[in-house]
């Protein structure tokens, strides 16, 4: 069994371990956060072990009268690979503490790519992620371009990419973001991190990416074009998509006009917290126009990244190729809508 340790216990870390625990080949040996509160409870209920991130709070642990297994280095020491979802930034603090312990490390989108070895996503680079001691599984939208450029680029040529994308403000459970009843380029000068984050993937990829914040909480929505090489028809590009096992086609009949109904569906499909792991691309979008190719799709920000963090911990280890990884973590996590 790998041992798999997560730093980092919010909205990604919590989603991860729970997706590591039901992989037959991992177990999740600890999970740290800095504070006492509802995710802490809630760590310690489903039974991880959990650890103060910083160590000096952990009589605050005590006081709170939950139990704490140690501090951080200890769960670093005790890990085979570490999944660290603390805040941007906080990765490359933590760096130092990985190398010290000799610990394979899988960091977030919110770290820089110069932080790491690899840039990761595992339709498009797995392989490249072996024996890497520092990998960063890029962001959630870096992550939905990824899945859906790969297939795009090895059938048909990709000329240039150009995505909108519209961001959601914030997380369900951030209260304190915004905005609240406005609409902004965000950012204003082009381009948005995400162009750059896709040729950490695909390094000779010619695209641009704009970037808008508006007041919704549930997924980001993506306008994209993308001229091709060789020009197939708006039904074959649907069937290549439809291939993919992490993309899903959201089907005219359904009549999902938005995220809220891809919410909804998820949570009738007794999905764990409504999460949507797959790119949604409606199908009815997929248009060509002589070489370009246009569609919109949906991404889930708190979850899309799971199983990419889940294949990125048998891709450093050398655990599976990525055929056998993919497959395994989608049966595991029941992934395909
Ligand atoms: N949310 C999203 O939509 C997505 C986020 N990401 C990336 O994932 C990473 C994590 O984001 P997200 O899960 O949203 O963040 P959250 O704020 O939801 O969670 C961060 C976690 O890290 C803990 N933490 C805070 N400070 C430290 C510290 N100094 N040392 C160790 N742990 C600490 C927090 O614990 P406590 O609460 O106890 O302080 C909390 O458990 C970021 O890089 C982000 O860019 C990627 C894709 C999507
Ligand atoms: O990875 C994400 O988005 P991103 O791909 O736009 O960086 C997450 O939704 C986090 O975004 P945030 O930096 O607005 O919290």
């Amino acid at each position: 069994m790998i041992k798999v340790g997560i730093n980092g216990y919010g909205t990604i870390g919590k989603r991860v371990a729970d997706a590591v625990a039901l992989q037959p080949d991992m177990e999740v040996v600890g999970v740290a956060k800095t504070r006492p509160n509802f995710e802490a409870e809630t760590a310690v209920e489903k039974g991880y072990p959990l650890y103060a991130a910083i160590e000096e709070r952990l009589p605050r642990f005590e006081e709170a009268g939950i139990e704490v297994a140690g501090g951080v280095e200890e769960l670093v020491e005790a890990a085979d690979v570490v999944v660290d979802a603390c805040p941007s930034g906080i990765g490359a603090e933590n760096k130092a503490m990985y190398e010290a312990y000799d610990t394979p490390a899988l960091y977030q989108g919110g770290e820089s790519a110069d932080l790491v070895d690899v840039s990761f996503n595992a339709r498009a680079n797995y392989s490249e992620a072996a024996d890497a001691d520092h990998v960063r599984v890029v962001s959630c939208n870096t992550t939905g371009l990824s899945r859906l450029l790969a297939p795009l680029q090895e059938t048909y040529g990709v000329k240039k990419a150009r995505v909108t994308l519209v961001r959601r403000g914030g997380d369900p459970g951030q209260t304190g973001r915004g905005p609240i009843n406005d609409i902004l380029p965000n950012p204003v000068t082009l381009p948005s991190h995400h162009g750059p984050d896709v040729n950490t993937i695909f390094p000779d990829l010619n695209i641009d990416t704009l970037g808008m914040k508006v007041p919704a909480t549930l997924m980001h929505t993506h306008s994209v074009n993308v001229q091709l090489e060789e020009v197939p028809t708006a039904e074959a590009v649907r069937d290549l998509l439809a291939g993919e096992s992490r993309l899903f086609l959201v089907p005219e009949r359904f009549d999902i006009d938005g995220a809220g109904k891809l919410k909804e569906y998820a949570m009738d499909r007794g999905r764990p917290r409504g999460d949507i792991w797959e790119n949604c691309v409606w199908e009815e979008s997929v248009s060509v126009e002589d070489d370009d190719l246009y569609l919109f799709q949906a991404i889930h920000q708190e979850s899309d990244v799971v199983p990419e963090n889940v294949d990125a911990v048998r891709a450093v280890l050398g655990a599976a190729d990525a055929d056998e990884s993919i497959e395994r973590t989608n049966d595991a996590l029941g992934v395909g809508l």
